[in-house]
């Protein structure tokens, strides 16, 4: 088992990949918490110091590690993973690749409270802001997003949901 989950931040990565890991008795790596225990800074740390290139350079290299470090684990990505570095040519060819869909609308209800941790979100005046910004960037990115083999849309996706699907995928393939 090699589930890697992709999708706009506050999709839901982070937490439905800690479910899904447990439900399948795999381990569970989140790509942003391990280059924070790489770093020994946070994110938002990393960002303002070394500016999101360096992010980026990290990003790319820590998600390379993990692949070859585990052979099997539930893997949540950052939002914009897929978008730098033919990452998500390497998520497509080492792993299940799952697109957690969730309208911009529900995004915002997300974040509107986290944004801080989330520096590409940060420092926006309130949550008009905020849609315009989650807007703009789905639409550069989803492009990345469609090319997964597997996609859950809100508000159904469970951790139920998914294993029928991935099970519904093997059993075609
Ligand atoms: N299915 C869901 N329904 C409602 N809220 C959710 C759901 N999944 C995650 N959240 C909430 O949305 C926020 C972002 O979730 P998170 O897992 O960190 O997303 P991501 O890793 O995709 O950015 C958190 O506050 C989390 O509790
Ligand atoms: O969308 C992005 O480019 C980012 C999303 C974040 O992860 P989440 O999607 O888990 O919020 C984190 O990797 C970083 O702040 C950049
Ligand atoms: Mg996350």
């Amino acid at each position: 088992m090699r589930l890697h989950l992709i999708g706009m931040p506050g999709a839901g990565k982070t937490t439905l990949g800690r479910a899904l890991a447990t439900a399948y008795e795999v381990p569970f790596r989140d790509l942003d918490q391990e280059i924070v225990r790489r770093e020994q800074r946070s994110i938002p740390d990393i960002f303002s110091q070394d500016g999101e290139e360096y992010f980026r350079e990290r990003e790319a290299a820590v998600l390379r590690d993990l692949i070859a470090e585990l052979p099997s684990l539930v893997l949540s990505t950052g939002g914009g993973t897929p978008c730098f570095h033919q990452n998500l040519d390497v998520l497509l060819e080492s792993g299940l690749t799952l697109y957690l869909a969730v309208p911009v609308s529900e995004l915002v209800r997300r974040l509107q409270r986290q944004a801080a941790s989330r520096p590409l979100l940060a420092a926006l005046p309130d949550a008009a802001a905020l849609e315009t910004r989650l807007t703009e960037t789905l639409a550069a990115r989803q492009r990345f997003y469609d090319r997964a083999p597997l996609r859950c849309a809100a508000p159904t996706c469970s951790v139920e949901a998914v294993r029928q699907l991935v099970e519904r995928y093997n059993a075609a393939v």
